[in-house]
């Protein structure tokens, strides 16, 4: 039986029709070059007739069990985090472009998904990605790391910030560093990319940066942040060893802790702590 019987089968026993298989969107392809897609059944929908009974359903027949998206993503392997990361990024920007901001009729999308055009003007609407710079701010033995006050408890990360229109990367880290920490930016080098889903789709750039020293007194903008401060490598590097989930709660106390391993932040800090001499350029 092919892959798409077999769906349409299933769908058919859990009472929704094989239909919104047309609203598969292209994900990837493996290295066989079968092509993989991915489909919202749209079992969290508040419109859909007996959620949970669904939810019960699926898990029953498929032998398996839904799990927030966010703990998924950090128990997966970085190859299917990427691809579950990608779906659920694309798969959201259909559902929120359902209509054409022009003339207000519904838009179509095309068969892989990669668009969706209004039949009435002929607007084509492609997904839409964020991009943020995530820096990694040091005075050359220790690093600043930040908190907002949404992070898990007891986590501290790299300073992130929204690229605003007309800035280039370099102009959003001096302007994102300037207006949470009140430092200025002395060299900047950049280290990866990484395509991060919450909360909506954002392009992670990730950079080192350097700042004078003796220049290192930092002015914490309350509004952003809930704390920032200064680490030494000794310190970072004994979190990093122990950063684990099962490290994570102890008895009452909240232990400092880093970015779990996929997020790039993690990466950084990782980078930071095994280099720490790599030759900055001019920002
Ligand atoms: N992958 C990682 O390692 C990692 C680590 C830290 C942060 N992040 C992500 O970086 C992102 C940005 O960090 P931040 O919150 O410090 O940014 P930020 O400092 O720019 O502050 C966020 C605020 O910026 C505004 N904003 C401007 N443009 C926006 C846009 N296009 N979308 C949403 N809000 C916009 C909103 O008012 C929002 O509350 C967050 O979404 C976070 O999930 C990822
Ligand atoms: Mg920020």
């Amino acid at each position: 039986m092919s892959i798409r019987h077999e769906l349409e089968r299933l769908l058919g026993k859990f009472g929704q029709d094989s239909q919104i298989l047309e609203d598969s969107v292209l994900i990837g392809c493996s290295e066989q070059q079968e092509a993989w897609f991915a489909l919202d059944l749209g079992l969290n929908s508040s419109s859909s007739i007996n959620a949970s009974l669904q939810k019960a359903e699926v898990e029953t027949a498929l032998q398996g069990s839904f799990i927030k998206l966010t703990k998924a993503l950090f128990e997966l392997n970085v190859k299917d985090a990427s691809l579950l990361s990608t779906a659920q990024a694309l798969l959201r920007w259909h559902d929120a472009h359902q209509f054409c901001s022009r003339s207000g009729q519904p838009t179509k999308k095309n068969v892989s998904g990669s668009k969706r055009v209004c039949p009435s003007n002929n607007i084509i609407y492609y997904p839409q990605v964020a991009p943020v710079v995530i820096t990694l701010v040091s005075d050359g033995t220790r690093c600043l790391l930040v908190r907002q006050s949404s992070f898990p408890k007891g986590m501290y990360s790299a300073l992130a910030g929204f690229c605003d229109i007309g800035e280039s990367l370099e102009e959003t880290v001096r302007r994102e560093i300037a207006e949470e920490v009140g430092l200025e930016v002395d060299r900047l080098h950049y280290s990866a990319s990484q395509h991060w889903p919450f909360p909506h789709s954002t392009l992670m750039i990730a950079c080192h940066a350097t700042v004078k020293p003796g220049q290192t007194e930092l002015q914490v903008n309350l509004r952003e942040l809930e704390a920032a401060a200064w680490f030494s490598r000794d310190e970072v590097a004994t979190v990093l060893r122990r950063n684990h989930p099962s490290n994570q709660q102890q008895s009452g106390a909240v232990p400092f802790r880093l970015p779990p391993k996929l997020a790039i932040a993690h990466q950084l800090i990782k980078e930071w702590v095994e280099k720490p001499t790599c030759s900055p350029l001019p920002a």
